[in-house]
């Protein structure tokens, strides 16, 4: 059994396609066996512009759905009416999305409203005998599980950096359509007063980085060694909590039970303990690494490769002599 696969297409402000895109297109290639890949794009004051096409195109998608509604499609309720109406336009068995915390609460809504079977945090997925299967972290990354969705609509959100995009050998022009949505009033209880744009910090979005440099405690609050190290490898910075609470970084950077989760393809631990609520939100990375001054320290139960040494005299070295190798 195979059935189209719809993909929301994340975007940033300015109209790039957000990087885990590409990883699920890909997958969706692979799971929709030829029925065909559909990716919505929201036009929530963005348009996809020909190049954007191309390159959904060149990743698989055999339609680009432009989605307008009459409600700002920024809030969830909006745009999980907006995906429902699509999904029932495509007929699609399956529904994709990035892991994050707005995709998250807007595909809660759609499971309530259509009766779909969501699985969150995935790390990847199957068809198998007929139903869709996913598999994901649990208990803080000491457990590995595979979950069925039985429903007749899966809908899945996928971890960044869990699957490898690769794109198609010959892409054929995809179908554009506008899907155009007139949603309820139940959608319209809340307005989006105003939107601000972070201050773009240059370095990559800590949940979907495929790099990330994380300072704690040891830093003694001078996260610039972090910043060194996270610009040398182009990398995103990230803290524990005891750094956020100190008020060294925002609390947007805070990896673990209680902030993000990330699970990049390496991950480097900086005067960071590695106790177990930190534990949770980035055990499932690719290569762990950590450098700290105490040898029985928690994180090198779980570190591919550990410095013990002092982090301010490591970490800059380290960092040096990255940039030389890059030249
Ligand atoms: C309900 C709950 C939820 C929590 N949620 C989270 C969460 O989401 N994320 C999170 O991170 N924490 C969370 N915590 C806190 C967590 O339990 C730990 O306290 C915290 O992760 C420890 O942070 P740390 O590693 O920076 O500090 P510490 O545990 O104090 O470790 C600092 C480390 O730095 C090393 N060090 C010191 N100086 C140097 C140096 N000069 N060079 C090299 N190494 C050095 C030390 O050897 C030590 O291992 C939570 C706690 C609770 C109770």
């Amino acid at each position: 059994m195979t059935a189209p696969v719809l993909v929301l297409v994340d975007h940033t402000e300015a109209g790039a396609v957000r990087a885990p895109v590409r990883e699920l297109l890909t997958l969706a290639r692979d799971l929709a066996g030829g029925a065909g890949v559909h990716a919505a794009w929201a036009v929530d004051g963005v348009e996809p512009t020909a190049d954007v096409v191309a390159e959904l195109a060149a990743l698989g998608a055999t339609h680009v759905h432009r989605v307008v509604a009459d409600a700002d499609l920024h809030l969830s309720a909006v745009l999980s009416e907006a995906i429902a109406s699509l999904l029932d336009a495509t007929g699609a068995g399956l529904l994709l999305v990035v892991s994050s915390f707005e995709n998250k609460e807007m595909i809660a809504r759609l499971a309530v409203a259509t009766g779909a079977g969501v699985i969150t945090d995935a790390d990847g997925l199957a068809l198998v005998d007929g139903r869709y299967v996913a598999t994901k972290t649990v208990f803080a990354g000491t457990w590995t599980t595979a979950c069925a969705i039985t429903a007749p609509l899966a809908i899945v959100a996928l971890k960044p950096n869990s699957v490898q995009p690769v794109r198609v050998d010959a892409a054929a022009a995809p179908q554009i359509g506008e899907h155009v949505v007139a949603v309820s009033d139940k959608a319209r209880r809340v307005h989006l007063v105003e939107r601000t744009e972070r201050p773009a910090s240059g370095r990559p979005d800590l949940g979907s980085a495929s790099i990330v440099v994380a300072g704690g405690r040891g830093t003694e609050g001078d996260f610039s060694v972090v910043e060194e190290l996270a610009d040398a490898v182009g990398g995103a910075v990230g803290a524990t909590r005891v750094a956020t609470d100190e008020g060294w970084i925002g609390h947007d950077a805070q990896i673990g039970q209680t902030g993000v989760t990330v699970a990049p393809r390496l991950y480097i631990g900086v005067g960071v303990s590695g106790a177990v609520h930190h534990r949770g939100g980035m055990q499932a990375s690719g290569t762990i690494v950590a450098v700290n001054s105490d040898p029985d320290a928690p994180i090198f139960e779980i570190a591919d490769f550990g410095v013990v040494g002092d982090l301010f005299t490591v970490v800059p070295q380290a960092a040096a002599e990255i940039r030389r190798l890059k030249g």
